[in-house]
């Protein structure tokens, strides 16, 4: 594809507002695309992907260039990231621009240091060398820096897996059964899914497999009282209310309106009735608290880092920042204190995340049981042996890292509370 000045100037525009980062990539450019009615398609394509290429590479490509603006930034992610010819953009460049990206692209990556080619903050670094060598530091920090694929779950209660994969064969889209979960697919290519039948009639959804993987260790059954308490837009609820046939009663809760509301027609679409969207003002909530003790299961799905989705959100990079870990662990441990409290004797608590610090994991785990004594943990590898899956590094814990999984890194843990 040949990129000329037009294309170009609109990547630059885009990367104009999304470089600062004051708010969510996704929502900046989401917002630039409306204000850029003109632009067709393709064009749309080749800016997001390369403001996506950009955000996920930004300390090399600041590293690289020599004033670090938009347009420097926007023409080394074409040519170093996406490995687009000087010949396909050399229309839009000026003499000295081509000059210098010739020289970028001859240039080898090896010698850059570990910081600029993990590509991640140094704070992140730091934290990270506390529990990977440097050579697993790298490997990881390199999957994230790669697009994630695209994960659906089939419903259950819709369509086996098999027919959902000869539906996608027989319109000419690559997919596959995911390896370990047992109602995904993962597509090959990104099709526009939101007008496709097998998604309009929620069929299927889209879920990474590492989240699938996480609502697996809930073991939901038919006929129980399940808690969702981080709810959000509801991946995992949805995954649990097909899990319990739509059968018994799945709170899913959260504090933020608008996530609850971006589940509404999710929940239409799957066909589940058993499921009760509840807006709570914080993890005290007498709608939280009316349920102790009755509770089959519950899931915590706890707010964190995010650190573990930087493939699909690279800007979490500029916009995390280190203190953030200590105020999340302070939530974390009130929200799984106020779960705790709701889960009946016998019934199952599951923390997770989808960050790869052990301050937000294993940490937050070892503090609540030691505080906790009448819950013990369960190991996770056993609950996914009695599921007939193995999930490579899993033992007491479920750790999903991108390079070894993958899908995107999370944590899990299984606890159980004592008695009958
Ligand atoms: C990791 S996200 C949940 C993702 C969701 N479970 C899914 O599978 O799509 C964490 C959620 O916790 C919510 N949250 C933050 N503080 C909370 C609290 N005190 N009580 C309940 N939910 C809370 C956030 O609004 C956010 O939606």
């Amino acid at each position: 594809m040949q990129i000329g000045k037009p294309q170009l100037e609109s990547i630059v525009q885009a990367l104009t507002v999304i470089l600062p980062a004051r708010q969510p990539a996704d929502a900046t450019l989401h917002h630039f695309f409306r204000e850029h009615k003109n632009l067709g398609s393709r064009d749309r394509a080749l800016i997001a992907d390369t403001v996506y290429a950009a955000l996920r590479r930004r300390r090399y490509l600041e590293h690289v260039t020599p004033g670090a603006t938009p347009r420097e930034i926007a023409l080394a992610a074409l040519v170093k990231v996406q490995g687009v010819g000087i010949g396909q953009i050399e229309s839009a460049l000026t003499p000295t621009e081509k000059a210098w990206l010739v020289t970028l692209k001859s240039e080898p990556a090896e010698a850059l240091p570990f910081e600029v080619q993990a590509d991640l903050p140094d704070w992140v670094i730091a934290l990270l060398r506390k529990q990977y060598s440097d050579e697993e530091i790298l490997a990881l920090a390199r999957s994230l820096q790669q697009p994630a694929p695209l994960d659906l779950r089939v419903n259950s209660l819709k369509a086996p897996r098999e027919a959902v994969l000869e539906k996608f064969d027989r319109d000419n889209i690559v997919a596959v059964p995911t390896k370990l979960a047992p109602w995904g697919v993962r597509l090959r290519e990104k099709p526009a899914l939101n007008k496709y039948v097998l998604f309009t009639e929620g069929v299927v959804e889209v879920q990474d497999e590492g989240s699938q993987l996480l609502g697996l260790l809930m073991e939901p059954r038919r006929g129980e009282m399940i808690v969702d308490f981080c709810a959000g837009a509801g991946g995992k609820t949805l995954q649990m209310g097909a899990a319990m046939a739509s059968q018994g009663r799945l709170y899913a809760f959260d504090i933020s309106e608008k996530r609850l509301t971006n589940l509404g027609p999710r929940l239409k679409r799957s066909g589940l009735s058993n499921v009760h969207p509840q807006r709570i003002a914080n993890e005290n909530d007498a709608k939280v608290k009316r349920l102790r003790g009755k509770i089959d299961r519950v899931l915590v799905d706890a707010p964190c880092t995010g650190l573990g989705t930087l493939r699909r959100n690279p800007d979490l990079k500029m916009r995390q920042v280190e203190t953030a870990v200590a105020e999340l662990n302070v939530k974390q441990r009130n929200i799984l204190d106020a779960a705790a409290a709701l889960v009946k004797p016998g019934g199952r608590l599951v923390y997770g995340t989808c960050s790869l610090l052990e301050a937000e994991n294993e940490a937050i785990v070892t503090a609540f049981l030691a505080s906790h004594p009448d819950f013990k943990l369960v190991p996770a590898k056993d609950v996914f042996a009695r599921i007939g899956i193995e999930v490579e590094g899993t033992g007491d814990y479920m750790h999903l890292l991108p390079h070894r999984h993958d899908t995107d890194g999370f944590f899990a843990a299984v606890l159980q509370r004592e008695g009958k």
